[in-house]
């Protein structure tokens, strides 16, 4: 088969359509049938559908107004209204597609398979070189993935190819297709996979396939467009735009811990959604709560380990956090210890980092895809060890855990060589990339757990790391990978209150406690001040007043002594 490369992801992993020509197949030449049809279906005047993400629909890309089948990868809020990230299903290229500009796909359209492919290099594993500690031998050894120079060899070899050709030895059941490369130049032709066997980038392997699907042509292919009975399953079914009713609140919050002081007079837009549990979800269109583990839509290693686990259900922190953090969406949730909020990022993290399709804009590179920040190497440790648990199966996540003053240097040869995850505390990651030992280029997903700890204690570093990463997404101005980033608190504190004003886009707010929701949005705060030989008996006066409303009171204390002393 002749085919065009559209994208090349690995040395031995790429995506290509086939040729346009005399020579096309059948199916292409529906393929283009198909593309006219659409453009002649299609039109502004028709009613918008509203995605969901995962969700396969037809898109109109603004560059050439031309209409496409995509696949919408998640939300983001821009100002000039939701705009959809989505995949181009027969280009394997990813862009941005205002939302009104996306259309329910009738049925006849999504059959045709997508005609971006994807390949595998058949027969090979790559290898690295290794050196020996002791005696300083270096020798190959065949390793899990290819280094950049392999990478960066086969691009300039089909920069400089004039066409190319795959004989395909097998379709898996994921419907890739794992052939020989043949590229065309013009003196000769080359076959990549023998290519990287003699430049040493790759050994050959020729462990045959476990599917019986062997002889499956790659026409044969099946677009994986869900059954109504599955997409209402997996939450894929387009959701009605509610036009949040704004309200607009005024805050007053005092404490000596170092929360706001005075909020009088912010003026703030907000969907304050108050639901039956008690949870309170600030911010626009939120998302349904997951309510129950088997509504969960997490791939199979995940839903394993909940089984293995046997959580009831989400925790009311869970049900709120995942679907929000699926989608993209920047949020804040403030929870009390022990409520789960670990897993309330950590699953739906897990979940988009081994989609790896939904990084194609990333530059190539060493840099994480997200970043766990932890304000202790203990708390650094315990989601590291936390990962393990869905990681163990899931080969394809790396996950590193950087800590502690002094140690970086033997940190540095796993950073360089690069992670899907890392889980660091602030100073140590900010020594990291002081060093280049990493970088932020390649960041999607940025988590701050602890944040009520971290944004007051480590400040000036979270500023630094902020700065840092406001560079590297201005160096890119084309980007389009999602960009996401996730505090997760026990409490609403004002080095919180700056972070999300600073940082973050259209953040969810999700309050579990009514203690937190109360000191964010709705208590009036009536400053007194007296000399600290009346407050006793100012205290017992206001008591008195309030006891007579039916009130509930709540008194805080500085410390336990003074805690026993009001009580008595
Ligand atoms: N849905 C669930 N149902 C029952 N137990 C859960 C659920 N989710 C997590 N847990 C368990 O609850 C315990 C506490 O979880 P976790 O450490 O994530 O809490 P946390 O809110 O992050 O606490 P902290 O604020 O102290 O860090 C863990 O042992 C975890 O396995």
């Amino acid at each position: 088969m002749e085919i065009t490369i559209l994208k090349v992801v690995k040395a031995d992993h790429f995506w290509a359509i086939e040729t346009f020509g005399t020579s096309m197949s059948e199916e292409t030449r529906k393929f283009l049938q198909l593309t006219q049809q659409m453009n002649d279906f299609f039109s502004m005047d028709q009613a918008m559908c509203v995605p969901a993400q995962g969700q396969l629909c037809a898109g109109r890309r603004p560059d050439d107004k031309l209409w496409y089948r995509v696949r919408v990868k998640n939300i983001l809020h821009s100002k000039s209204g939701p705009q959809a990230c989505c995949f181009l299903l027969d280009y394997a290229k990813e862009c941005l597609i205002p939302c009104h500009w996306l259309r329910e796909a009738p049925p006849q359209f999504m059959q045709l398979p997508w005609q971006a492919r994807e390949f595998h290099l058949y027969g090979l594993q790559p290898t690295t070189l290794t050196t020996d500690e002791l005696t300083f031998v270096t020798d190959t050894q065949p390793c899990d993935r290819y280094d950049t120079a392999a990478n960066e060899y086969v691009n300039k070899l089909v920069d400089e190819s004039c066409g190319a050709r795959v004989d395909v030895h097998y379709v898996d059941s994921n419907g890739v297709s794992h052939v020989k490369l043949y590229l065309r130049r013009t003196t000769n032709t080359v076959c990549v996979n023998d290519d990287l066997v003699s430049k040493g980038y790759a050994k050959e392997d020729k462990e045959e396939p476990s599917t019986s699907e062997g002889e499956e042509s790659p026409v044969r292919r099946r677009n994986k467009v869900p059954s109504i009975g599955e997409r209402l399953l997996q939450g894929l079914m387009p959701q009605k735009w509610e036009e949040p009713s704004r309200t607009q609140a005024q805050f007053t919050s005092h404490s000596p811990s170092g929360r706001p002081l005075s909020l009088a007079g912010h003026q703030m837009s907000a969907l304050g959604l108050t639901i039956g549990d008690g949870v309170a979800v600030k911010g626009d269109i939120p998302p349904k709560p997951c309510t129950m583990l088997e509504k969960a839509t997490f791939p199979e290693f995940i839903k394993q380990y909940l089984e293995t686990e046997n959580f009831p259900a989400p925790s009311k922190v869970q049900a709120y956090c995942w679907p929000a953090i699926m989608r993209g969406r920047d949020l804040v949730a403030m929870a009390p210890a022990k409520m789960g909020k670990t897993l309330a990022y950590l699953l739906p993290l897990m979940t988009q980092l081994a989609q790896t399709a939904g990084f194609e804009g990333l530059p190539e590179g060493n840099g994480p895809r997200s970043i766990i920040l932890c304000p202790y190497w203990n708390s650094a440790r315990y989601v590291y060890d936390q990962c393990w648990n869905y990681i163990a199966d899931q080969k394809s996540t790396k996950v590193l855990l950087i800590f502690g003053a002094g140690a970086e240097d033997d940190q540095m040869v796993p950073l360089i060589n690069g992670c899907d995850l890392l889980i660091a505390t602030p100073r140590c990651l900010l020594r990291m990339l002081e060093k280049r030992y990493t970088n932020l280029d390649r960041l999607c997903h940025l988590v701050v757990d602890d944040a009520d700890t971290l944004t007051e204690v480590y400040t000036d570093e979270i500023k630094s790391l902020m700065r840092l990463y406001g560079k590297a997404i201005a160096d890119q101005p084309d980007r389009s990978a999602p960009r996401q980033i996730v505090l997760m608190a026990r409490q609403w504190t004002a080095g919180i209150e700056s972070f999300h004003r600073a940082y973050m886009t259209q953040p969810l707010l999700v309050f579990t406690s009514k203690v937190e929701e109360a000191v964010y949005s709705k208590v009036k705060q009536i400053v007194q001040v007296v000399h600290s030989t009346q407050r006793y008996t100012q205290l017992l006066g206001l008591l008195d007043q309030l006891e007579t409303g039916g009130h509930k009171i709540l008194v805080f204390a500085g410390s336990d002594a003074e805690a026993e002393g009001v009580a008595q």
